[in-house]
């Protein structure tokens, strides 16, 4: 598994800690930035994200902002991006398990560091259930 990984100054923090869990899980990374904690602009950062995947450079996405809001905004402007906000690990696995998303935005000020690392364990660990949600994944597209 590939992961890419993004988002902006409010979530570099969390995003360098996530990168160390996943490595140290021999899973592999692309960080697409920002590579500091300057104040910086999110779709600078998401859109290469998105685009990875798109592209199936990376198979999942993992993106870190304060709120997890205009991140989600920018990725799910991508055609064959499904980016959901999670701020507790029910909501990942919901996310995967219901919906297939690829990419999870974490809201990095209203969650601690370690419930941002479950929330990453877990959104990478579930498979979409597919079944009765297949029909509804393939009508999100517009
Ligand atoms: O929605 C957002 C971007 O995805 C986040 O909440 C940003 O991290 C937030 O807007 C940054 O706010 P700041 O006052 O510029 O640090």
């Amino acid at each position: 598994m590939k992961v890419a990984l993004g988002g902006d100054h409010a979530g570099y923090e969390y995003k360098k800690e996530i990168i160390a869990l996943l490595e140290n899980k021999g899973i592999e990374t692309t960080d697409f930035g920002p590579f500091n904690s300057d104040s910086c602009d999110y779709p600078d950062f998401i859109h290469p994200v998105a685009t990875a995947i798109e592209n199936d450079e990376c198979d999942l996405g993992i993106i870190i902002c304060g709120s997890g809001n205009g991140i989600a905004m920018t990725a799910n402007k991508h055609q064959e991006i499904r980016c959901a906000v999670a701020w507790d690990v029910e909501l990942a696995v919901l996310a995967r398990t219901h919906n297939d998303a690829n990419i999870v935005a974490i809201p990095a000020r209203f969650v601690t560091l370690e419930k941002a690392q479950m929330i990453c364990e877990s959104f990478l660990s579930t498979s979409f259930e597919g079944g009765r949600h297949q029909s509804r994944v393939d009508k999100i597209r517009c």
